[in-house]
Parts: structure tokens; C-alpha cells; sequence
């Protein structure tokens, strides 16, 4: 049985079954987000610049909900875990509890694709999640829900945002195992031979479909026999966030990382 990934523990942290391990965990939290966010209409008001007006703020409601939010739990230290990146680099404000000392598992970075996550997640994910042709209610506009939706799509963009970003921890792993091969495809800045090298066809096919029958589970409560035959999440819109969002930005993770990784080294 793997363990869970423990961030204390290099040899934990960097065993690529635990990752794995917590990549399927993470599958069950962004999913049951999902299903949360879709409750409502896209709202797409909500991500407009301007559209509701907010005091000293020139951002969208949910991007403005987002940064509060990370404003709040910055100083509670969840940018200080290795696994937790940040929407809004300025809304990091200080601790106010005792700074926690992690163990140096990754190699010092810069990469951070939260900017891309937001973009894709408001342009396709949600455009295809919260439609359901059979139920036109989710067409309209819900003003009553605009917090609930701004809430939710906080929980479903830090579920995410944690899945890709593991893809360091992937690439780590990967490097340790094979260090002369990464090291030959870095120093030639040879990105496409490098995600020739990361990429694992076989473990992407298990995860979608994987993610397909619990989209097809989790979406159906079992005490109720679905009327229509739909669940509460559209399953195809699952899959094709993971098969065109989720997997190719952790690749690019994963790649990013790795061109990184030689700073500083006897390789450098
Ligand atoms: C995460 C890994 O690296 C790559 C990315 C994957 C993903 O995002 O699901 C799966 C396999 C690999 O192509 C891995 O090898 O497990």
C-alpha cells in the first residue's frame, strides 16, 4: 500500500508510487470541487473586470474573492508548504503564526503556471462543466450565487493548482532516478526531449479513465436512481479538463522545473 506524501520525509516525498499515490487522492478532491461549483450557473459575470464593482480593487469578483482569500491564508503560512503556489504573489502577507522549516526537497525555482490554470479554468473548464443541455436552469444567471460560485471556484483552482504543481515533485523524482539522461537533455535546452523523457502514456490513459468511471460514480447518488440520467457533473467535461488542462500543465511543470534544475550544480 503507498503512503501519503510526506512533505517532512525526502524519501517519502520524492517516491514517485507516493506521488502517484497522492495524485489519485488529489483526483477525488478536485472532482467532488468540481461537482460543488457546478451546483451553479457559470455566472459569467463573476470573471469580468469592471462587471461588479469592488472598492480600491480593479479585479474581477472571483479573482478578487481568490486574492482575499490568499491574502488570509498566506499569513497562516500555506505558501510556506512547497506544495501550495499562489494565484497573487502580492497578496503574500506576514505570518502570524511561527514560520515552519521544510526540509529542502525541491531544487530552487521559479515556476509557477497559476496564471495559464486561471485562464484555461474560466475559458474551458467551467464553459463546459456548467453546461448541461438538460438542465436549461444552469443557462441562467444566478445573482443570489455569485459569492457561492466565487467560493467554490476557490476550492476547485487550489485543488488544481496543487495537482500540476506536484508535477516538481514528479520531475525530481524522475531527475534523481535518471540524472545523467536529464542532464544531457537540460544542458541542450532540449524541452520536447525532455517531455519525450517525463511523459508516461500508459499512467495518463489509466488516469483518465480512472477519472471517467469516478466522474460516472461520484456524480450519481446511489440513494436516488438519476431521472435523467445525469449525473451531478458532466463526465466528459472531466475528462477533457484532465486530458487537455490538468496533464499537459503538469507536463509543463515538469518540463519547466527540470530546465531549472541544474543552477547551481557541478553540471551548471
Ligand atoms: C505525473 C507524471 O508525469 C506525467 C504526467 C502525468 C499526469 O499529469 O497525470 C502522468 C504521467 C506522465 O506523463 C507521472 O509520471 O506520474
Amino acid at each position: 500500500m503507498d503512503s501519503a506524501l510526506d512533505l517532512s520525509d525526502p524519501s517519502s516525498a520524492l517516491d514517485l508510487n507516493n506521488i502517484r499515490f497522492q495524485l489519485i487522492r488529489l483526483e477525488d478532491t478536485v472532482l467532488f470541487h468540481l461537482i460543488e461549483r457546478v451546483q451553479f450557473p457559470l455566472n459569467s459575470t463573476i470573471y469580468k473586470k469592471g462587471a461588479i464593482p469592488i472598492p480600491h480593487s480593479k479585479l474581477s469578483f472571483s479573482d478578487w474573492v481568490l486574492r482575499e482569500t490568499e491574502v488570509v491564508q498566506s499569513k497562516i503560512r500555506r505558501y510556506q508548504s512547497p506544495d501550495e503556489y499562489p494565484f497573487f504573489q502580492d497578496a503574500i502577507s506576514e505570518l502570524i503564526l511561527p514560520p515552519l522549516k521544510y526540509p529542502k526537497i525541491l531544487w530552487d525555482n521559479d515556476v509557477n503556471l497559476n496564471d495559464e490554470l486561471r485562464r484555461r479554468y474560466v475559458q474551458e473548464i467551467l464553459p463546459a462543466a456548467c453546461a448541461e443541455p438538460s438542465r436549461p436552469e444552469r443557462a441562467q444567471e444566478a445573482q443570489e450565487n455569485y459569492g457561492s460560485s466565487a467560493t467554490a471556484d476557490v476550492a476547485c483552482l487550489q485543488s488544481l493548482s496543487r495537482r500540476i504543481h506536484f508535477g516538481k515533485f514528479v520531475a525530481e523524482s524522475k531527475f534523481q532516478q535518471e540524472t545523467e539522461r536529464f542532464v544531457k537533455l537540460i544542458k541542450a535546452e532540449d524541452r520536447a526531449g525532455i517531455d519525450e523523457a517525463i511523459t508516461n502514456q500508459k499512467v495518463e490513459e489509466q488516469v483518465l479513465e480512472r477519472l471517467r468511471k469516478k466522474a460516472l460514480t461520484y456524480g450519481v447518488d446511489p440513494a436516488f436512481n438519476s431521472m435523467d440520467g445525469a449525473g451531478k457533473v458532466n463526465v466528459q467535461a472531466v475528462v477533457d479538463m484532465y486530458k487537455n488542462v490538468v496533464i499537459p500543465l503538469t507536463k509543463v511543470i515538469e518540463v519547466e522545473y527540470l530546465m531549472q534544475r541544474l543552477k547551481g550544480t557541478k553540471w551548471e
